[in-house]
């Protein structure tokens, strides 16, 4: 694992954006897996201000989110569709043919999470994942668990993500109880793994993920044994690693 320290979430967002910026300079017809959450949005702001100076290029790049919940429409503004459209994809100049994500809305699990591996399979893979940490340790919507889950498949959310979620929509209630999600074994599947840590309310899980035994209670840990996996997080959130 490659651990780098940024001042805050802004020097992080920074600095993940250039790792994901190399990787299209380097590679323009890339797979870019995308995550959404608060920890992504400054990383994409920072790449739709490149773009709009002209040193980025979208047009031949490909994308697969990560998760989505079940029973939203596209149109529902908690939806992750809808978030990649109004955080990244309507900014810049990417095929919405090219992008990917779990239709929330397909009531029969086992379809829907086939398609998607099958999709993920079709590009050829993921060149570069982009991951958000959950405060429970979960990457994707994988909680966690007794196992770890191969591929694409339907999670009940746990409680705590969902009280985390709940901040986004107008109650409790109408936070969504599942959601499809890349498994474990899709996101390791990835070349590279970019993970992305801010602030000090992470700071526990991050030292699980990087410093305790790898579990599949604290789904990211498996994160270290993927041979290419990029940290970056900032100082409140490495507040427990301090002599690394
Ligand atoms: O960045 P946040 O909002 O803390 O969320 C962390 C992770 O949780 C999820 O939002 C799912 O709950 C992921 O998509 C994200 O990577």
């Amino acid at each position: 694992m490659k651990l780098y320290r940024a001042k805050d979430y802004n020097d992080m967002s920074r600095k993940a954006a250039n790792i994901i910026s190399a990787q299209i300079i380097m590679k323009p017809s890339c797979v870019l897996g995308l995550a959404t959450g608060s920890s992504p949005i400054g990383t994409y702001k920072q790449l739709i201000e490149w773009y709009n100076k002209g040193d980025l290029d979208f047009s031949q790049v490909k994308t697969a989110n990560l998760d989505e919940y079940k029973g939203l429409t596209r149109d529902n503004d908690q939806s992750y569709y809808y978030f990649m459209r109004e955080n990244l994809f309507r900014h810049v100049n990417i095929d919405e043919a090219n992008t990917n994500i779990p239709n929330g809305m397909e009531p029969d699990a086992n379809k829907e999470a086939a398609r998607y591996e099958e999709i993920i399979k079709s590009l050829g893979g993921v060149d570069l994942q982009l991951l958000g940490l959950g405060h429970n340790g979960h990457i994707g919507f994988n909680e966690p668990s007794d196992i770890f889950p191969k591929d694409t498949h339907i999670v009940d959310l746990q409680e705590s993500t969902i009280e985390a979620n709940k901040r986004f929509f107008a109650s409790i209630d109408e936070v969504p109880r599942q959601a499809y999600t890349m498994g474990i074994g899709t996101i390791m599947r990835a070349k590279k793994i970019l993970l992305i840590v801010s602030g000090a309310e992470k700071a526990d899980i991050l030292y699980d993920v990087i410093c305790g035994p790898v579990t599949s209670k604290v789904p990211a840990s498996i994160l270290q044994l993927h041979p290419d996996v990029t940290i970056v997080a900032d100082e409140a959130a490495l507040s427990k690693l301090e002599n690394i």
